[in-house]
């Protein structure tokens, strides 16, 4: 069990330390040296039996023994900081492997994800299993090399000694089995408690603003509670459910000590034992039985971090996006959708279907809904194109899907000639910039915020972006002008302001594609005219793909798609699209007779 566990762990971190390595070898000699003296008390033993014991002599057993117990210290003290180094910069490792590998899977994995799950296995698994690395396996180690050691000395004493001291083992080692068998029902259910009760304490947290005002606290305390109580119930399980077994463990490993002393006490008056070897079995029989038990109790622990790992190790072996073996670059700017269909779900069967036979009702019933749908077009390099339609029709999907946060389920999108697919995650993010809805913002200062979209932009290129972004304003009436901290997630500026510095992260990045998915959504009427203007001339000598809810603002546009469940029905400039008197017509019109109408909050 030990050895697949440090092999998972190098497995997870990509890489064996050597310093652990070392550290554990060093944890091995500890135990030596605590099992050393032993062979001293034999020679002691010996020459007090044989009354033939120099002063001398025992000085120098003295002076060894203390010689065994520096020693030891010694192992333990240059055994330990390299474990702990050895195990952190591992850990570090495999932290930063997983976070690489999570930022390449498609989003829709983040949405299948618990949220608690997903957090559980980034924090309380992740910190079983550097809290087993660090602190656990070189006194894991240290405890099983010394009985060890110790046994192998007294085989070597007496051997038929040494076998009944160890004659209750097989049925000790059943027992241990079995209580591990009998464990693991409950450590499923104690990790998958463990899940819910952070996902629910999550839930209560983040939705703390909506149960206030819905008053629904009492639903939403009950939910939490009996999460909370089945938590504390297998919590009690792991520990009840075995407990009888690990008391049998105990009780078998001993069986052999009565023996050993009758049969010893037998031999003794025989006169086939010296009386020196059986009190050295009696000496050392018990603390052989006390380590034996502790390295069996703690093998509970070695399960839990075994699952823990194989959570952590089942993040890496979800499938990223597929990425080419050989990045190419794209030969100009313009987009082009070709026939894609998507589904965030199945998206595969989906597609097939829709596009085989879209009048079989049955397939339709059966597949999840497509958020888009055979949609072809061309963007043309340097233009401003608008994404329009009612609620749920595919903008932002259309959107996310140039971005490749999905793949399409079928067609293909295509960036100055090439494939997405063909030209990298890493690579494409280099050409296009985003803002998106939900802006999130890093805990850091104002610039440092900023400067995500350019690492290395000097302090002036910032300002520059955030003048342009009109963001410059309110971010010198802040406390500390630009170098003042926001908090995680930016929840202490306003929803205007942090779409404001993602449009200047944007600008910074000076991407030839820039995606605005209701850039404006939330500011105030003025602060939308400035970003409007911002974004005209942003989109001059860039491909500019804009999601607008406000049509009046998109007027102006080279070409406005439009969207009407997942289909693309209408595409033109807004006056042919007013002329063609369809779907975009009338949004207008509607849109005309109430001037801060949203498309999504009517026709939903
Ligand atoms: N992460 C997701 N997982 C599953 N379904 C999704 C997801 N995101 C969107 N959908 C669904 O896909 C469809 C298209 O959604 P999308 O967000 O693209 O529409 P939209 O036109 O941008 O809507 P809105 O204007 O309300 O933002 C909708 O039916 C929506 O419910």
């Amino acid at each position: 069990m030990i050895r697949e566990l440090v092999q998972s762990g190098f497995r997870l971190a990509g890489t064996r330390d050597p310093k652990l390595v070392r550290g554990l070898i060093w944890a091995a000699a500890e135990g030596l040296f605590i099992a050393a003296p032993s062979g001293l008390l034999y020679l002691l033993l010996n020459g007090v039996f044989a009354q033939n014991l120099r002063p001398a002599q025992i000085l120098c057993y003295g002076l060894l023994m203390v010689l065994c117990a520096v020693l030891r210290i010694v192992a333990g003290r240059l055994g330990m900081p390299q474990v702990f180094s050895g195990a952190y910069a591992m850990m570090g490792e495999a932290r930063l492997r997983i976070a690489d590998h999570l930022r390449k899977l498609p989003l829709g994995w983040f949405g299948k994800q618990r949220g608690g799950d997903l957090g559980a296995r980034l924090t309380s698994d992740l910190e079983l299993v550097e809290h087993l690395w660090s602190h656990f396996l070189g006194v894991f180690v240290a405890g099983l090399a010394m009985p060890l050691f110790l046994v192998v000395f007294l085989l070597w004493v007496d051997w038929r000694l040494a076998l009944l001291l160890l004659m209750g083992l097989p049925l000790a080692l059943l027992s241990l089995v079995w209580s591990q068998r009998v464990a693991a029902r409950p450590s499923t259910r104690l990790m998958t408690a463990n899940a819910a009760a952070q996902s629910a304490l999550l839930e209560y947290v983040q939705g703390i603003a909506v149960i206030r005002g819905f008053g629904r606290f009492g639903d939403v305390w009950q939910r939490l509670e009996a999460t909370l109580s089945e938590h504390h119930r297998a919590l009690l399980a792991v520990e009840i459910k075995p407990a009888p077994w690990l008391a049998a463990y105990g009780f078998f490993l001993e069986t052999g000590y009565l023996t050993l002393v009758l049969t010893g006490a037998w031999w003794l008056a025989e006169g086939t034992l010296g009386p020196a070897t059986l009190l050295l079995f009696l000496v050392l029989a018990l603390p052989v039985y006390r380590q034996l038990f502790e390295v069996g109790l703690s093998t509970m622990m070695l399960r839990f971090a075994r699952r823990a790992l194989a959570r952590i190790e089942a993040i890496l072996g979800e499938t990223a996006l597929p990425e080419p073996a050989l990045t190419k670059a794209p030969q100009g700017h313009d987009i082009v959708f070709e026939r894609v269909s998507f589904a965030y779900e199945a998206q595969g069967e989906r597609a097939v279907a829709e596009v085989l036979s879209p009048s079989e009702a049955e397939a339709e019933a059966a597949l999840p809904p497509q958020a888009l749908i055979d949609v072809s077009c061309r963007i043309s390099p340097q233009t401003l194109t608008a994404v329009v339609g009612p609620s749920g029709a595919g903008k932002s999907t259309f959107v996310h899907l140039i971005a490749r946060l999905w793949d399409v389920s079928s067609g293909a999108i295509r960036l100055g000639g090439l494939d997405l697919r063909e030209i990298g995650t890493d690579a494409l993010h280099r050409h296009v910039a985003m803002v998106f809805q939900d802006v999130l913002l890093f805990s850091g200062s104002v610039l440092d915020n900023i400067r995500i979209g350019k690492p290395d932009a000097t302090r002036d290129e910032v300002i520059e972006a955030a003048r342009r972004a009109q963001a410059h304003e309110f971010i010198e009436a802040l406390p500390q002008g630009y170098d003042t901290r926001v908090d995680e997630g930016g929840a202490s500026l306003s929803g205007g302001e942090r779409q404001r510095l993602s449009i200047a992260r944007a600008l910074l990045k000076d991407a030839p594609v820039l995606l605005l998915d209701e850039a404006t959504a939330s500011v105030d009427p003025s602060a939308e005219a400035q970003i409007q203007r911002a974004i005209a001339e942003l989109a001059r000598g860039r491909t500019v793909i804009v999601i607008a809810h406000r049509l009046k603002n998109v007027r102006h546009a080279d070409q406005i798609l439009v969207l009407e469940k997942g289909r693309l029905v209408e595409h033109g400039t807004h006056a042919e699209l007013l002329e063609q008197g369809g779907l975009y017509s009338r949004l207008w019109a509607a849109q005309q007779n109430t001037p801060h109408w949203q498309l999504g909050s009517i026709i939903r």
